[in-house]
């Protein structure tokens, strides 16, 4: 469902984030994506979205190809996506309710509808309690959660976070990949960039990047 093939990436003549990856994720997988800090891993979370392109090579998400996707296709795109990158933080001067609903109302899902899906999101997420908090009342951790929350409500086939746990305690980053966790387990395909060794060391499957290529000196580095 995700396939990148012999993709490069090249910001300016100086700058090149990936070079020749090749690799599939298939439907349901749940992968972890390592590598020091430049090796490309939010350029390659970023290409699924549509939010950069190839400079060569092909990238398809559900069969589209990305770098022939046309601006008015993007929605269409994302619909099938949640993103949780440090771009997307949270309106802070909305409840957290309001925060998870804000991704169904721009559908034009009816308001009552929209409400009920967020409370049962944020209910998977283990913060129910705290709908009609303001968000900087919560956590860093409790904030990704609901961050996690608003990602799923609009049910998409393939979450993508870049760094989800960046700056939390040990106690909080777990909780975050439990709910990241809870949510493959139904079936929803996870892409998910991390440095948290004890959550690469339990992986079925991590993908290593170092200088922008596939790190194959690296046990499980397979793609
Ligand atoms: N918009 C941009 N313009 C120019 N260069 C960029 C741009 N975005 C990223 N780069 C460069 O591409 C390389 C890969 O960056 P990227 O952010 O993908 O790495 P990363 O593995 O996610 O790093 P980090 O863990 O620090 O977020 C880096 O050398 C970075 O400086």
């Amino acid at each position: 469902m995700i396939e990148f093939a012999n993709v490069t990436k090249q910001y300016t003549p100086d700058a090149t984030a990936l070079r020749g990856i090749s690799l599939t994720i298939n439907k349901g997988e749940l992968v972890y994506l390592a590598g020091p800090s430049g090796a490309g891993k939010s350029t390659l979370l970023k290409m699924i979205a549509a939010m950069e392109r190839p400079t060569s090579g092909k990238v398809t998400v559900n069969g589209t190809d990305i770098g022939r996707l046309k601006s008015a296709g993007i929605p269409f795109l994302r619909r099938n996506l949640g993103l949780i990158f440090q771009q997307q933080r949270l309106l802070t001067d909305r409840s957290v309710l309001a925060n998870v609903m804000m991704p169904m109302l721009v559908t034009g899902l009816p308001r009552a509808q929209a409400e009920e899906r967020a409370r049962a999101a944020l209910d998977k997420v283990g913060l129910l309690d705290r709908a009609s908090a303001a968000p900087l009342a919560l956590s860093g951790g409790e904030q990704q959660r609901v961050s996690i929350a608003r990602a799923i409500v609009n049910r998409p086939q393939i979450i993508l976070a870049d760094e989800p746990t960046a700056n939390l305690d040990r106690a909080s980053a777990n909780k975050v990949f439990d709910a990241l966790r809870a949510f493959n387990k139904v079936g929803v395909t996870c892409l998910i960039s991390t440095h948290d060794e004890q959550v690469l060391d339990g992986a079925s499957r991590v993908i290593h990047l170092k200088q922008g290529s596939l790190d194959d000196s690296v046990q499980g580095a397979s793609a």
